[in-house]
């Protein structure tokens, strides 16, 4: 069977929705009568029973706890305990909050379900409230215990209705339970999340405490290994950091018309990266291709200036123009012959990566020197009235990293000029522009800053990080905010930051014709560069760890399509790749990541010829292999034989090869 893309699932997947949108899009539906409650519960309950199953436990044989809120989450919760009692699951619903809802209890216990309430507010007719302050606690400690001792914790204690962070009974489960799982990011770090000595969580719409619209974790919340989304993702399923929380994603189609919904935030994939490498025309030539002008690197970090002139190079620009002090210039000359050293005309600069900032440079710098001369070059930027277009033609896209940061007219600026911030560097920006803040700060509420930033600047910023947030001005409206998360956690190494630069420069000045006639498309290229150094990092280190993958889309109508796919995509052979015993692959350089780059635009470039096969018996097959030693302990792929490894589906054609090497399960693609 080949795999058809359908644009709006695709848009689906990879677009969230504020909750506002969310309840604008629900309401037709229940209008028409559409028993959603229930077709939440339905779609949890498989989704729970697959989960068990990835664990190697019956549901028959399975104790299943539900935390259950007095909203429409707990009653979504309820819907799939009582699924679940009636395959023979053993389940409790621990009752967090006031009340339930009585239709939803009716049919949670009518199949077997036991109900504990554990507020002494609550209101639950046949089951008893505790009636002191110590009988609550009694109350709240047994349910620790039992959320501890169970195979599958539901998490449905708040959705898209919660209001501030979690308090009252919530906040206390939430903290013991957090307290439980060490790692926040257990399904994407783990090889094998299915199989760890601790309960298993899925989250119902949501992961309980987060931030629904802001992507903060605003106190104490519980991570989850998988969270059923309803209808659409909400911006929390793509913001980090709650979007670190979510684990894998199963988004449940409600059928909502996205098709006129606004979206909040965007995420990159590869269809929309692919669609900004330029390819080259035979009516090109070096110029016309674009050309990158690079102040990068100084004498005291030479490094700086090859990494980003070869990224750029490798990243499709027709021509490298190097400026800078001598020693960096020969390292330059020396990894990159064909690059021009000295100023000409260029299509898009790279200013600032390995340059010191003012407070570090100890004397003139001569690179800040030639940067101040650009910047002020390019027109006035704070000059009142110019539009866009005009901002365009006066200036240049420019990337401006690290030490140039603390260079720029700081108001004003054009939305082609490209920031590319980590959160230190972000903080002093903004207190350069009289706001109190810290690099923590910027890392619990990203988005909150690198909006603030982009307000006060008028530029696009790229603030880097796991998942790297995108954000760029629009003429009306709200600004565009993109995404992306593919790059394995390997990707934290020196240097990295200097390849992200040369590649977004590339792609900057490879793309300045379709800026100059829509400015608004600098988002999208801003994100694919990031996009393209994650799927180079891929590649490189043999990695398929991602700080965020596409959803899988559940039709309820089709189940058991769904249950075959996701078994697939979250089966640890399956996502054993080529050379790697796990699929976290190994550490890599920040060298090694220029060198995928290359391979990376070719699998991009490809992506439209791949018709890609769903390997639905291969993996039957695979799953054969041995996997236990004698005494049931798992071992190791590499302990296999070759012609065991031979036997792995993903080494077999070329097509899969190249799927397996870059680390992309196709049924992710
Ligand atoms: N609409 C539909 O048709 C569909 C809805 N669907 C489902 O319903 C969900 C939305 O349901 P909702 O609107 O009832 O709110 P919900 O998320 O359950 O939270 C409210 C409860 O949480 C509590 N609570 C709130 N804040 C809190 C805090 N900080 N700390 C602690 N507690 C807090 C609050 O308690 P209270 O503040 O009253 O004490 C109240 O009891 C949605 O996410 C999806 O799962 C789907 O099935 C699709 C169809
Ligand atoms: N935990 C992580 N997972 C994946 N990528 C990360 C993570 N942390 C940082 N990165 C990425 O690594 C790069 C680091 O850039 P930067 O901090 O500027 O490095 P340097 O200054 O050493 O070149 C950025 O692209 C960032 O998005
Ligand atoms: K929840």
């Amino acid at each position: 069977m080949t795999d058809v893309i359908n644009p709006l699932d695709n848009k689906l997947k990879k677009t969230a929705y504020s909750t506002e949108t969310i309840h604008t899009m629900t309401r037709p539906l229940l209008q028409e009568g559409r028993p959603l409650m229930e077709e939440a519960g339905k779609a949890a309950a498989t989704t729970a029973a697959l989960m068990l199953s990835m664990a190697d436990i019956e549901v028959s044989h399975s104790q299943v706890v539900i935390l259950a809120g007095s909203g429409g989450n707990g009653c979504n919760g309820l819907f799939a305990g009582a699924r679940l009692a009636s395959m023979g699951a053993k389940v409790i619903a621990l009752a967090t909050g006031h009340c339930l809802q009585p239709k939803a209890v009716e049919e949670f216990t009518g199949a077997g379900g036991n109900i504990v309430p554990l507020s002494r507010e609550a209101s639950i007719p046949r089951f008893p409230s505790p009636q002191t302050a110590s009988q609550e606690q009694d109350k709240l400690q047994q349910a620790v215990k039992l959320t501890q001792s169970c195979d599958l914790i539901i998490d449905a204690m708040t959705g898209i209705g919660q209001h501030g962070s979690l308090h009252a009974i919530p906040e206390k489960l939430a903290e013991q339970i957090k307290g439980q799982i060490e790692n926040q990011t257990t399904a994407m770090l783990s090889a094998d999340p299915w199989h760890q000595h601790r309960p298993l969580v899925e989250a119902i719409d949501v992961p309980s405490g987060v931030g629904v619209d802001d992507g903060t974790v605003p106190g104490a919340y519980i991570p989850a290994d998988v969270t059923v989304c309803f209808g659409a993702l909400k911006p929390c399923c793509l913001l980090p950091p709650a979007a670190y929380a979510c684990g894998n994603i199963v988004l449940v189609d409600f059928k909502f018309d996205i098709s006129h919904a606004p979206v909040a935030v965007e995420a990159m994939d590869t269809h929309s990266c692919a669609s900004l490498i330029r390819k080259a025309k035979f009516s090109d030539n070096k110029y016309t291709r674009g050309v990158v002008g690079l102040v990068t690197g100084s004498e005291q970090y030479p490094g700086a200036a090859v990494l980003s002139s070869c990224a750029a190079a490798n990243s499709g620009a027709g021509m490298v123009r190097y400026i800078g002090p001598e020693r960096p210039s020969n390292a330059v000359l020396s990894a990159l012959p064909e690059a021009v050293l000295g100023e000409g005309k260029v299509q898009a600069w790279v200013l600032g990566s390995g340059v010191s900032t003012a407070i570090a440079s100890k004397q003139t710098d001569q690179q800040r020197t030639i940067i101040s001369r650009i910047l002020a070059a390019h027109g006035d930027f704070t000059k009142s009235g110019m539009d866009e277009n005009q901002k365009h033609d006066s200036c240049r896209p420019m990337v401006i990293d690290a030490g140039a940061l603390d260079m720029l007219p700081l108001r004003q600026l054009p939305s082609h000029v490209v920031l590319t911030p980590h959160t230190g560097e972000l903080a002093s920006l903004l207190a350069s522009m009289g706001e109190t803040v810290t690099a923590s700060d910027i890392s619990s509420k990203p988005l909150y800053w690198a909006r603030r930033a982009c307000d006060l600047t008028g530029a696009t910023i790229l603030l880097k990080g796991g998942i790297t947030i995108v954000i760029s001005p629009r003429n009306n409206g709200d600004p565009k905010i993109f995404t992306t998360g593919f790059g394995p956690a390997w990707l934290a190494t020196a240097g990295s930051g200097d390849v992200l630069a040369g590649i977004e420069g590339a792609l900057l000045a490879s793309q300045s014709e379709i800026l100059a006639s829509d400015p608004s498309q600098i988002g999208l290229v801003t994100a694919s560069a990031a996009f393209l150094h994650g799927i180079a990092a891929s590649l490189a280190s043999h990695s398929q760890q991602r700080a965020w993958r596409l959803p899988l889309l559940m039709d309820t109508r089709s189940i058991e399509d769904f249950t075959h796919e996701a078994k697939q995509a979250w089966s640890y052979e399956y996502r054993v790749g080529r050379n790697s015993a796990t699929p976290l692959g190994h550490p890599i350089h920040a060298s090694e990541l220029v060198n995928s780059l290359k391979d990376a635009q070719e699998l991009l470039l490809a992506l439209p010829y791949l018709h890609i096969e769903r390997p639905s018996e291969q993996v039957h097959v695979d799953k054969q292999v041995q996997t236990e030693d004698t005494n049931n302990r798992p071992i190791s792929d590499r302990s296999r034989t070759e012609t065991e490894q031979q036997n792995l589906p993903l080494e077999a054609s070329s097509q899969e090869h190249t799927q397996a090497f870059l680390g992309i399960d196709p049924l992710w693609f």
